[in-house]
């Protein structure tokens, strides 16, 4: 029988350190990603979940190991921008222009993406079609957290990476986000998601990263004192 090999992963870590000002902030990571899989970054403050993220947006660079994608190093000339153009990305920094409408901001992303059609579907889908036309600086923290994820919909890139996604939404808008996420699995995308907050993702691989600053004596203690 003759024998097939496994296919590559489409985002491999491999050994990756990362080091910041002499101190290590991640150690020896080694993770695989395939088409439609999710992974869960956890870990306390300060653990590097946020480093983690962006060094697979090629923010920064490992100190140590490589990233690859389909097998070649993200970082590599001829490689960086056809990644880059594959990545979604969501922090808290959420990049809204305050002056825009919910609709502008959406479809700005998506013209520059070269696509049209989806935004309002999207705004839609994620419960703001009743503030398509108004100006984002009048929405609250959650629906700023929807028309983000509106965003990320209508732009339509296989590789999600997303900060605390669910940060300042309601649980209506958490089971919007979890419905989203399995959809873009669906169709084969991926989901790295950093964050202190349970979401529901099928299948979903967690990396939980040590504590970089252990406290030398329990909360507990300290609130005694
Ligand atoms: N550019 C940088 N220069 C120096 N230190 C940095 C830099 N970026 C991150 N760090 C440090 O790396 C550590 C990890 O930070 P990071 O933001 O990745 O943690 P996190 O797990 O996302 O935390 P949180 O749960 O609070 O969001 C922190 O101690 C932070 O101070």
């Amino acid at each position: 029988m003759p024998l097939t090999k496994p296919p590559l992963p489409r985002l491999l870590l491999n050994n990756v350190s990362c080091i910041r000002k002499g101190q290590i902030v991640l150690r020896n990571i080694n993770v695989s990603v395939h088409d439609g899989g999710a992974l869960v970054l956890a870990g306390p403050n300060g653990s590097g979940k946020t480093t983690f993220l962006r060094m697979l947006a090629t923010f920064s660079r490992p100190s140590a190991g490589e990233i690859l994608w389909n097998g070649h190093n993200i970082n590599s000339p001829g490689v960086f921008d056809q990644y880059k153009a594959e990545l979604g990305w969501m922090s808290l920094k959420d990049a809204i222009k305050e002056k825009a409408t919910v609709l502008e901001n959406v479809l700005f992303w998506e013209l520059l993406e070269g696509k049209y059609g989806k935004s309002k579907k999207a705004i839609e889908l994620m419960g703001l079609g009743q503030l398509m036309n108004s100006k984002a600086k009048f929405l609250s923290m959650g629906q700023r957290k929807r028309l983000q994820l509106a965003r990320l919909l209508a732009v339509d890139r296989p590789i999600w990476l997303l900060d605390e996604p669910s940060v300042a939404l309601d649980a209506e808008g958490v089971r919007l986000l979890e419905y989203i996420i399995a959809e873009h699995r669906k169709r084969g995308g991926i989901a790295i998601v950093a964050t202190h907050l349970p979401i529901e993702m099928e299948d979903a691989m967690t990396l939980r990263l040590p504590t970089r600053f252990p406290r030398r004596n329990s909360l507990y203690e300290l609130m005694e004192k």
